[in-house]
């Protein structure tokens, strides 16, 4: 057994942790990086950036049938599951490759394991006993225990990442964001797909008037859904094939692969917070707005396992990271994050995106709403690329014209929410928004019409 002395030792390599040791580590800090699988997190090996490349795939394919008899005169492309993969691959490989040489150019000393604490400023890596003036938790998340019989039988999101074929009919257990991106892919490569939702809504964050446009979609590209559905059990045969029981339904369903997209949690559950006097919950590591544990000092926490308060995205992970880096070693704490409004995208096909409040939450406040919305799937901009749905609900205060929420469905919806984020961040009015020039044709320039 052997012990190592750092000024920081950083847990979990993902976008928070690994930014954060490569700055504190270019400042001339001795530095230490643990992960318990390959050097990258889960948004470059099995999450964000992999997801993209299918989803990209499925998009493909679904403007060409738009655009058969229109654009083109013949959709008979296919998606071929194992060339995808492959493809897929070709982003995922490097990351594995190089990410780990790339810290270590930054004089950072890696190790691999499962990091756990044994006292407040000291963490065990298999054997071997690392101490250090500082600590940062950036151990991020995991798929939720899911508590029916069978469970084991469920297909992780990263496992299915990595599978090169495909069974006749695909179920996802949950109806969030991962069942949802990867549904509408997995329907553009012809197979049948259902997606099994506890509740009576799928796509709970997103508005509900749109995710009904969306769902219709779906269903009309092949997708089922079965909500309010309680599942009692997964049942695998000698063959390999599923039995989906429910507690509230008779018949099972049959499948060839089920997914698990019923939600993450903080993967903190190994760490042996308490033994480095860490106080936590089930959100995950208790963070002061400094990114910093009340209990222990010493230790900071970013990204999916700290309980931030907010969504548990990428672009939250790298802001918590900023400041993580600045407060780290600094002698008085003063760097808050400034998240703004976080948008919000499901890579659906078409996406779906969100900023600011939810009609809902609008209601509930004192401002003077105004609700702007349409369906503008008949609109030029959408019909030129084949008919799909696409949708817009903005929420203005009449009096003051701050925009307070915008939530929007159709083709590159994940784009033009970013004009939304930028103009609600630096507090642009309705009528800033809509005496800026976009150019033209594009989907940004449909905003002008919106407002
Ligand atoms: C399928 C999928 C798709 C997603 N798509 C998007 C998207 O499109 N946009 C978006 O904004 N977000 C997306 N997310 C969420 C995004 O990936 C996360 O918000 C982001 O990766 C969080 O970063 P992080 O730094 O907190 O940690 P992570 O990226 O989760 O990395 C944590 C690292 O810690 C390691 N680790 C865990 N426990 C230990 C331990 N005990 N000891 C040592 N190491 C440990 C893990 O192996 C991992 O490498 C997606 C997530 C998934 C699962
Ligand atoms: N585009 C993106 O930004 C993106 C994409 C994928 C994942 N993510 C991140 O990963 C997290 C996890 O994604 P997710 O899709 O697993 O979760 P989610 O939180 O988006 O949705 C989970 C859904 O599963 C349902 N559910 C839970 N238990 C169930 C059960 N036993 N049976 C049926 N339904 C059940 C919930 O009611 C909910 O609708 C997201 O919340 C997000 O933070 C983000």
């Amino acid at each position: 057994m052997s012990s190592k002395q750092f000024d920081l030792v950083v847990l979990g390599t993902g976008p928070s942790g690994g930014t954060v040791a490569s700055k504190i580590a270019r400042s001339g800090k001795r530095v230490a990086l643990v992960d318990s699988r390959t050097f990258g997190g889960v948004c470059a090996l099995r999450g964000c950036n992999p997801k993209k490349v299918y989803v990209n795939a499925g998009q493909l394919v679904d403007q060409v049938h738009r655009g058969n008899g229109r654009l083109v005169s013949d959709a008979s492309l296919q998606i071929d599951w194992k060339q995808l993969h492959a493809f897929k691959t070709e982003f995922t490989q490097p990351v594995a490759d190089k990410k780990e040489q790339s810290f270590q150019d930054d004089g950072i000393k890696t190790f691999h394991g499962v990091a756990r604490f044994v006292a407040p400023d000291t963490i065990d890596v298999v054997g071997t006993k690392l101490t250090a003036e500082r600590f940062l938790i950036a151990t991020g998340g995991r798929p939720r225990e899911l508590s029916f019989a069978g469970a084991e039988n469920v297909t992780r999101s990263d496992e299915f990442l990595e599978l090169e074929t495909l069974p006749d009919h695909v179920v996802f257990i949950g109806g969030g964001y991962i069942s949802l991106e990867f549904a509408g892919v997995v329907a553009r490569a012809g197979r049948r797909v259902t997606v099994i939702e506890k509740n009576a809504r799928v796509l709970a964050g997103f508005d509900p008037d749109l995710v009904d446009q969306l769902t219709g979609s779906l269903r009309d590209n092949g997708v089922q859904f079965q909500l309010n559905a309680e599942i009692s059990r997964v049942e695998k045969s000698k063959d390999g094939r599923l039995q989906i029981h429910f507690a509230n339904q008779e018949s099972p369903l049959p499948c060839g692969l089920a997914i698990h997209g019923a939600g993450r949690v903080p993967n903190i559950d190994e760490l042996c917070l308490s033994q480095g006097e860490i106080v936590h919950g089930e959100n995950g590591v208790t963070v002061n707005s400094f990114m910093q544990n009340p209990t222990n000092p010493r230790v900071f926490a970013t990204g999916d396992c700290a309980d931030n308060g907010m969504p548990r995205l990428t672009p939250v992970a790298n802001e918590d990271a900023r400041i993580a880096a600045k407060n780290l070693f600094s002698e008085k704490l003063d760097r808050v994050p400034d998240y703004g409004h976080v948008p919000k995208v499901a890579f659906t096909i078409p996406s779906i995106a969100s900023v600011g409040l939810s009609e809902e939450e609008a209601r509930q406040t004192n401002h003077n709403l105004d609700v702007l919305s349409d369906d503008i799937s008949s609109w030029g901009s959408v019909r030129k690329i084949g008919p799909t749905v696409a949708g817009y609900k903005l929420l203005i205060d009449s009096k003051t014209d701050v925009i307070l929420g915008a939530h929007l469905l159709g083709p590159s919806a994940e784009e033009t929410i970013n004009l939304f984020a930028l103009a609600m961040k630096f507090n642009l009015t309705a009528t800033d928004m809509k005496s800026t020039l976009f150019a033209f044709p594009t989907f940004a320039s449909d905003v002008r019409s919106m407002l």
